[in-house]
């Protein structure tokens, strides 16, 4: 099994390409859904946000709410960063749970859609491909204003708390331009989709030919075994 990093900028349109990729049934895992989970009442980030944050970060009901916070983070790196500090290491351990169900369902590789894939590091060492899902500066402000309905100011403030596009552009070795329609960049998933199918059948030429020279009986069996299933 390997893994592939799916990232990109706010709004760039990261949702947009992992539905598209989930129609053609890959497994994603959405770090910004695992982020939510992590943090319903009574966990362990819930209870420190609550007391680093104060409950005023709180809706009627006890939930985070996420607009308030939303406004107190990204108008405070230390607070961004007091908040990565409770949460991301939860949104990690439970990403891996998914991936490890993944594995035992016997999938072949898993996308991991990762916002802050190359701001944090943690997870790239483990990655097999990256892809940045790009579009020009303009397009991603707009969106951006138009989707969650920001001004001008708020959204230029929380695109410049992550690393610029244009860089993590530069550290993938795959990038899906969206700066155009959905059907362009549909072409261009159907593209990466054929790629990862290579790529799987890459490496199971690799561990058969590695298998039969090292004459590893055992592991040529299994990876015969992967190969007929
Ligand atoms: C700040 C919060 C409450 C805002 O919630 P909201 O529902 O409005 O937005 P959502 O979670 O859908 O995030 C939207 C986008 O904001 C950007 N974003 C989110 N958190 C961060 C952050 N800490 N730093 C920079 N950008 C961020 C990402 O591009 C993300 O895709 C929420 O994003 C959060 O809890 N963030 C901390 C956890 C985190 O780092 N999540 C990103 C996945 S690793
Ligand atoms: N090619 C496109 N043409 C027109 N609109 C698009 C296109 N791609 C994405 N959008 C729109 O732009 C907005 C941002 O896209 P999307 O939600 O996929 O980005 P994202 O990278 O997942 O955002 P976030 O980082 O906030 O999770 C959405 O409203 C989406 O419908």
């Amino acid at each position: 099994m390997f893994l592939v990093g799916l990232t990109g900028g706010i709004a760039s349109g990261k949702s947009t390409v992992s539905s598209q990729l989930k129609e053609l049934g890959c497994p994603v895992i959405d770090a910004d859904v695992v982020a939510r989970k992590v943090v319903e009442p009574q966990t362990a980030a819930y209870r420190l946000i609550v007391r680093h944050f104060g409950r005023e970060v709180l809706s009627e009901n006890g939930e985070i709410d996420r607009k308030k916070l939303g406004q107190i983070i990204f108008s405070s790196p230390e607070k961004r960063r007091l908040l990565n500090s409770i949460t991301h290491p939860e949104i990690h351990k439970e990403m891996l749970k998914q991936i490890l169900l993944y594995f035992i369902k016997g999938y072949r590789y898993v996308i991991l859609d990762v916002p802050l894939l190359f701001e944090t590091r943690r997870l790239t060492r483990f990655l097999t491909h990256t892809v940045v899902v790009y579009c020009d500066p303009a397009t991603q402000l707009s969106r951006l204003m138009q989707r969650d309905a920001l001004s001008q100011t708020e959204a230029e403030q929380r695109i410049s708390a992550q690393m610029p596009l244009k860089e993590k552009r530069g550290l993938a070795n795959h990038v899906i331009e969206n700066s155009g329609s959905r059907e362009d960049t549909h072409r261009q998933v159907l593209r990466l989709h054929s790629k990862l199918d290579d790529c799987m059948q890459f490496l199971i030429i690799r561990a058969v030919a590695v298998a039969a020279l090292t004459g590893l009986g055992g592991l040529f069996i299994y990876t015969v075994k992967i190969i007929t299933s």
